[in-house]
């Protein structure tokens, strides 16, 4: 086949700890990822010439060298260059759902795309690690998107291990249209404020590693109980968010007010999400917070968990 539809789903952070800094500059972490039913179409088509060509008509969605589905692209192409030379370059054209620069991996998620439709169309016959090798080069998220679902994930995030599928729990997303957090700027404040020398030569990385909090979070994955997973939601970096962003705390309780199984920004911010037990509340709780807002700027989504990563659209 000459192209192919994938579909490129975002995430949600049901948990993020972050255990300690590391010398890459990185932070190492614990996290549980869950795959979510909003997502992307990236159509992929083979072409006679030997570029790459990033086509996206969202606005906030750079269409050169810096987009990570360019990227990724870019990297298969070095890393096989006889299939480059033998299939041509690629046309990346992105139907954006996801919402740019709101804590739900998009980018991460398109790149994901990439690696797994070029596996495709140059049939290279990659296992799933060697995809997920690929993507951690392209950003820590990467790795998860390609297998999606519910997985536990250490080290910057690309290490993963898979948990139990997550069925029949329901998502209402809320993020403000202008608003964005810079992933660096949230690492690196809350790396400042909670990361002092002091800590950090009293207490090596090993040890703050054995005492990490997440073990009832995964327990409850385990078990299947929404109502548990909803009351330990947690993200370290809501601590550095919060006070900055206002209207992300708004939201967050205007989730709370209108009794949801749990509330929590996911990854970086500024999208908060909540869990519900059916899509019919689900819904409800989307009109209850878009009339206690009543503000323009706000975007509320109604979605599913997904055991899905990146996959052919049928
Ligand atoms: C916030 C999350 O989305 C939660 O899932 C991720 O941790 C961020 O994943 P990502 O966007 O794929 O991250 P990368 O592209 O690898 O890194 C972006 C920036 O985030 C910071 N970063 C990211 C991951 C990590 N474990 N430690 C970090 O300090 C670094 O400043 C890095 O320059
Ligand atoms: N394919 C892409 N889709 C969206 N944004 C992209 C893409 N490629 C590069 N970008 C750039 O990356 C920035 C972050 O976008 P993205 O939507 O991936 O953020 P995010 O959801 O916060 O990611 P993460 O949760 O992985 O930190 C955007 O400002 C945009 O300029």
């Amino acid at each position: 086949m000459r192209s192919y539809s994938l579909i490129s789903p975002a995430k949600i952070n049901l948990y993020l700890e972050i255990i300690g800094d590391r010398p890459d500059g990185y932070h190492e972490l614990v996290m549980v990822l869950q795959s979510i039913g909003l997502s992307d179409r990236i159509n992929l088509r083979s072409l006679s010439t030997d570029i790459i060509r990033v086509q996206c008509d969202h606005p906030q969605v750079p269409q050169d060298k810096s987009n990570l589905a360019y990227r990724a692209a870019e990297l298969m192409a070095v890393k096989f260059p006889e299939a480059f030379a033998q299939y041509g370059g690629v046309e990346i054209a992105i139907e954006k759902q996801i919402p740019v620069g709101a804590g739900l991996a998009g980018g991460s998620s398109n790149a994901a795309a990439v690696i797994v439709g070029i596996d495709l169309l140059w049939h290279l016959g990659l296992t799933q690690s060697e995809l997920q090798e690929l993507a951690a080069k392209i950003g820590s998220d990467v790795p998860f998107c390609i297998a999606g679902g519910t997985a536990l994930a250490t080290g910057r995030g690309e290490e993963l291990s898979p948990l139990p599928n997550l069925d029949r729990l329901y998502v209402v997303l809320g993020k403000y249209r202008n608003l964005a957090v810079y992933t660096p700027w949230a690492y690196q404040t809350y790396r400042q404020q909670y990361l002092s020398s002091y800590v950090r030569d009293a207490d090596s990385l090993e040890a703050r590693r054995e005492r990490v909090h997440s073990g009832p979070m995964v327990r409850a994955i385990y078990n299947k109980d929404g109502a548990k997973i909803g009351q330990l939601l947690h993200n370290d970096l809501e601590k550095v968010v919060l006070p900055e962003y206002p209207q992300v705390l708004r939201l967050r309780e205007a989730f709370i007010s209108a009794g949801v199984l749990g509330t929590m920004m996911s990854g970086s911010g500024p999208t908060v999400f909540a869990l519900c037990e059916t899509e019919a509340q689900a819904q409800q709780v989307q009109q209850q917070v878009r009339q206690s807002i009543l503000d323009p700027d706000l975007d509320l989504w109604v979605t599913g968990v997904t055991t899905n990563g990146i996959h052919v659209s049928t």
